[in-house]
């Protein structure tokens, strides 16, 4: 589906909130995912984490400081809900990038940064060159950590409070089609718990599953 036609699509679902600014497509879905499969999710995040990378080193070693760990396709639960994302977005599963977990224990953040690839950066020929730049992120909150862990898009003021099962998602490209940088989040510090999320990211091309 075009871009314009996820727009729509999304704005149709049942329980769906479009966040009211011309900058930023962005769309919010409270209970998404219902407990226990977040709870189950969690599990396998714990069993499996790695530290977490980015792109485009800039220096700053304290940049994303959580751990990550990769969601294996082939396990029915990961399947379920990498369907459910898809379903619910209209993206096609195929230019899906493998879901991910993300973990963030006490003072553990992802600073600002928006998640498509700089073109004119080191690394865009590595992450892009098969399936292209990110088109849209789909970001499910796993659990409500006790202080801190919310998602901030200070480019239009908007803070988003994890909530197990809430669903966040949103266009990296502005309706024209140009890459956005209005995008801009920051998965803020972990002040007391630990926050986990899931993260699902799509291509402009086929991923190559
Ligand atoms: O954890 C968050 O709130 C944001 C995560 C994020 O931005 C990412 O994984 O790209
Ligand atoms: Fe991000």
């Amino acid at each position: 589906m075009a871009t314009d036609a996820i727009t729509a699509h999304l704005a149709q679902q049942p329980g769906i909130q479009k966040l009211p600014s011309p900058k930023l497509t962005l769309f919010v879905r409270r209970a998404f995912l219902d407990a226990d499969t977040c709870a189950a999710l969690c599990a396998m995040i714990d069993a499996e984490r790695r530290p977490s990378t980015i792109s485009d080193h800039n220096g700053d070693a304290a940049f994303r400081t959580s751990e990550t760990c990769d969601l294996p396709a082939t396990d029915p639960l990961v399947a379920r809900v990498d369907a459910a994302l898809a379903a619910f977005t209209g993206l096609d599963p195929l230019h899906g990038e493998p879901l991910q977990g993300q973990r963030y224990a006490v003072g553990q953040e992802f600073k600002a940064h928006t998640d498509y690839f700089e073109p004119n950066g080191v690394d865009f020929h590595r992450y892009c060159s098969v399936a292209g730049n990110r088109t849209w992120t789909a970001m499910v909150y796993l659990n409500e950590p006790e202080a801190g862990g919310a998602t901030r898009f200070k480019a239009v003021d908007k803070t988003i409070q994890p909530e197990t099962g809430k669903l966040v998602c949103w266009n990296n490209h502005r309706p024209d089609g140009s890459l956005n940088p209005a995008t801009i989040h920051h998965g803020m510090k972990v002040r007391a718990g630990t926050k986990y999320v899931i993260t699902k990211w799509y291509r402009e091309l086929p991923w190559g599953w």
